[in-house]
């Protein structure tokens, strides 16, 4: 199977547990990495054939301007179901980094897998 990925992906939205963070837009940092199958696109040279990374970052800065969350956990599942509504990926895996959250720690954030890689027949892969 092969991975389309987007690496790095700064948006902007509300989230947060605190009273603070409810009245301020903080940055979430993510990575996507999106399996499909590459050949019917490459064979035929077409854009509809393949998952547009451009339409789901955009569709994903949407997502974080329409929604305001408490948990990143929730920004996390919430967004993936969204993307899979949208876009017809059968697996993703989903990294969500909140800079500055902890100021002492050089990251923090969760990492999701969801869906099944056909070729594996579900079996998770690293
Ligand atoms: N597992 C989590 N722990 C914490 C979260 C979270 O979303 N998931 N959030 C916070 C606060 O909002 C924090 O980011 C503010 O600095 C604390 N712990």
């Amino acid at each position: 199977m092969d991975r389309i990925f987007i690496e790095a992906l700064e948006v902007d939205t509300i989230i947060g547990v605190y009273d603070w963070e409810r009245t301020i837009h903080q940055s979430l940092r993510l990575d996507l990495i999106l399996a499909t199958d590459i050949r019917s696109a490459a064979a035929t040279d077409d854009l509809r054939l393949t998952l547009d990374y451009a339409a789901i970052c955009q569709r994903i800065q949407q997502f974080a301007d329409t929604h305001d969350f408490a948990l990143v956990e929730t920004f996390a599942e919430r967004l993936t179901d969204c993307l899979r509504n949208d876009f017809p990926i059968s697996w993703l895996r989903l990294t969500v980094r909140k800079p500055g959250a902890v100021p002492s720690a050089a990251s923090v954030g969760l990492e999701i897998t969801r869906g099944t890689l056909p070729e594996t027949h579900g079996a998770p892969q690293p």
